[in-house]
């Protein structure tokens, strides 16, 4: 049976930079890859590859056995994909409660706001106006309600306190227990090891570590880290 998404013998990069060299995996609904290695491995340029930002130049990736290789943006976004880039994640322009209600949801925002009170607080406040925290916590709860199957997300812990990372990973385990396909790309081993099904660990846009969750302890993760 074909994965919700499969990543096959992808090569891509920056104009005429590749930077991630024939990278296979597959994610099964309701699984969590998580995708880690240490700065400039090519964990975002993966990601942006995924979610159609950048074209591969060659290899293939799939939406439940369809190819979307050459597809935009906009299509893959159609057929499922979710994304939280990096940076850049909001529109600091728009209110929090803009922010929260562009594109299609398949679920409503009040959902999250027990567990992220400050957006409640905030929502007609500009996005441009909260702290980096909170406006990566903005992004992640629109990732979380957008009518998405496939979840990209790119360092969502990044500058978000420890309690909210805990509550993003609620999140996230909620979303792939009820089908969604995780890709998870992480520096927070914690994180990672508290969701991740299996992971993709990266060494100069190689894959050097690929194994199912349970059969790896935190040194052979570690060790990636210090390639
Ligand atoms: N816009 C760009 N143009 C050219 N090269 C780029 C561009 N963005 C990134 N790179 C290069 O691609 C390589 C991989 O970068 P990438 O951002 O994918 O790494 P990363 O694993 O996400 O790193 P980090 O953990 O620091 O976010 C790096 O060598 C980087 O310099």
């Amino acid at each position: 049976m074909s994965a919700l998404l499969e990543i096959d013998a992808l090569t891509g990069g920056y104009r005429d930079t590749n930077v991630l060299f024939g990278l296979s995996a597959r994610i099964d609904a309701g699984s969590v890859l998580g995708v880690f290695g240490r700065n400039g491995v090519g964990k975002t340029t993966l990601a942006r590859l995924v979610q159609g930002s950048l074209l591969a130049v060659s290899g293939d990736i799939r939406i439940s056995g369809h190819s979307v290789a050459a597809r935009p943006a906009h299509v893959r976004r159609a057929m499922g994909i979710g994304y939280m880039p990096q940076t850049s994640m909001v529109f600091d322009d728009l209110t929090v409660r803009e922010n929260l209600n562009l594109g299609t949801n398949r679920d409503t925002p009040e959902r999250y706001f027990e567990r992220f009170p400050r957006l409640a607080e905030r929502l007609d406040q500009p996005a441009g106006t909260m702290s980096g925290g909170e406006r990566k916590i903005l992004a992640f709860v629109r990732t979380m309600i957008e009518d998405t199957s496939i979840l990209v997300l790119d360092e969502p812990s990044e500058g978000v306190q420890p309690e909210n990372i805990e509550l993003m990973a609620d999140c996230l385990e909620e979303r792939a227990a009820a089908g969604a396909a995780v890709l998870l790309c992480e520096q927070n081993l914690g994180f990672l090891a508290r969701i991740s099904t299996g992971y993709l660990g990266l060494d100069a846009g190689k894959v050097v570590l690929e194994k199912p969750a349970d059969e790896v302890s935190v040194a052979q993760l570690r060790s990636v880290l210090s390639l």
